[in-house]
């Protein structure tokens, strides 16, 4: 196997239930690699690119993630284990694990850890809209080209599906691979760009390869690139021109252009990047496309969890359609999902659709409802009290206000800085 297309990684005993989740993970279509002790995973994740580590928690998964964190590898890992005490499994993820997987494995929990954790090219995209359509489509007619692409749009509008539409279509023979951007600490984001030689900082035991580097020939996708710090957008700006076979594609919810002029984001990183830019709409300006989005999402969990399809009634279509969609094709996608999962009835029904804190989906308002009162006072005043509202409703929670409100977190959080320093009281993270 191409060391580079390792996608899963199980660590374990040998001849424990992992090696049968890792039969489990190919006949899902995952490439695995099973390390039965950490020494020779730790040399595995030093040589190739790994989307998921699973780990048994009988080994030490505290030292092991301790480990991956101290050479700067940012991998979703997932403890499983046979009938492991309950408190095993709460350690493992007190330990920074992301999750608890029981063994023997079901298939659909590896799919769905699969689907979660790794770049699967060529999902399709549904929707009939005229301006997604123009989208994908010019998508496509540049797909083969080297060119950086911009992708633009609010929070879920499906800027990930389409960077692995494109690097699909682009006959690349190299991986893609994708650099988070947002809330990654800049170190770890260093290394995970460009790499580290042994010795440059005092937990590097051993060279590592940068995803810059490793994408060579293929496609290397910063999500959120508007996150990325001065320092690396710098430093990004430089290397580019020695990776000229790595396609970038890069993604913000944010106005570059807008951040250029602000000074917060490098202008001649932009410019490049700005090559080909494509927008995504919101879901609410592509309404006839709810349906569509909806009854593919219900027949994906149907194939992946085992279940009967379960097709939506016409009230929960109504309700779909009125809802705002703040989280866009993601959040319908995570109220389809649970919905078809815990429906009781042969149909989704209006009762199965909640939010992810539990709360029933609420029809759209008309934004300029209730707005009279305010006329008189100054945007600056408006925009204050609309953002520590919206905070306060999230009980504190940025990433969910920003979400609500169409910002970035970095937006946000420049924001609260303001108010803070303004002497304005501020609801606690
Ligand atoms: N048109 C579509 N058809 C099918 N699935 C879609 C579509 N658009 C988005 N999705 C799905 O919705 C989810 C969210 O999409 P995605 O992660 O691509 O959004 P994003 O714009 O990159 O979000 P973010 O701003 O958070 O990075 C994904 O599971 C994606 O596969």
């Amino acid at each position: 196997m191409d060391p580079h297309e390792i996608r899963i990684l199980l660590i374990g005993r040998p001849a424990s239930e992992l090696d049968r989740a890792a039969a489990l993970a190919a006949q899902a279509g995952a490439e695995v690699v099973v390390a039965h002790d950490e020494t020779t995973a730790m040399a595995t994740m030093r040589r190739a690119h790994v989307a998921l580590v699973m780990i048994d928690v009988a080994l030490d998964v505290a030292g092991f993630i301790a480990q991956l964190r101290a050479e700067r590898f940012a991998v979703p890992v997932l403890a499983c284990g046979v009938d492991a005490p309950a408190a095993l499994a709460v350690a493992a993820i007190r330990a920074g694990a992301d999750d608890y997987v029981p063994l023997p494995p079901e298939l659909a929990m590896i799919a769905a850890a699969l689907a979660a954790a790794a770049e699967r090219p060529g999902s399709t995209i549904i929707g009939q809209d005229a301006a997604l359509r123009r989208a994908v489509d010019f998508a496509g007619s540049i797909a083969a080209a080297r060119m950086p692409v911009l992708l633009t749009g609010p929070v879920g509008a499906g800027k990930a599906l389409l960077a692995r539409t494109i690097h699909a279509q682009s006959g690349r023979q190299g991986p893609m691979l994708t650099v988070e951007c947002a809330g990654v600490p800049a170190d770890v984001l260093e290394s995970d760009l460009f790499g580290h030689q042994a010795g440059a900082f005092p937990e590097a035991v051993a060279d590592r390869c940068g995803k810059l580097d490793e994408a060579r020939g293929g496609t290397l996708f910063l999500r959120d690139i508007d996150w990325l710090p001065a320092a690396l957008q710098a430093r990004l700006a430089m290397a580019l021109a020695s990776v000229p076979s790595t396609r970038l594609i890069a993604s913000t919810t944010a106005d570059l252009a807008a951040l250029v002029r602000d000074g917060r984001f490098r202008a001649d990183l932009a410019a490049r990047l700005d090559a080909a830019r494509i927008a995504l709409p919101p879901l609410t300006e592509r309404l006839p496309d709810i349906p569509l989005l909806a009854h593919h999402f219900a027949a994906r969990v149907a194939a992946t969890e085992g279940l009967p399809m379960r097709p939506l009634t016409d009230d929960a279509l109504s309700l779909l359609a009125g809802h705002g969609w703040p989280g866009n094709v993601g959040e319908l996608e995570n109220v389809v999902r649970r919905a078809a999962v815990l429906a009781r009835d042969e149909r989704i029904g209006a009762l199965d659709l909640v939010l992810s804190d539990g709360s029933r989906l609420s029809p759209a308002t008309d934004p300029s409802d209730g707005i009279d009162p305010l006329v008189g006072r100054t945007v600056e005043e408006v925009e204050r009290a609309l953002i520590l509202k919206t905070l306060e409703r999230c009980r504190g929670n940025r990433t969910s206000a920003s979400n609500i409100l169409g910002i970035s977190v970095r937006t946000m959080r420049n924001k609260l800085k303001i108010f803070i320093e303004a002497g304005i009281s501020v609801p606690a993270a």
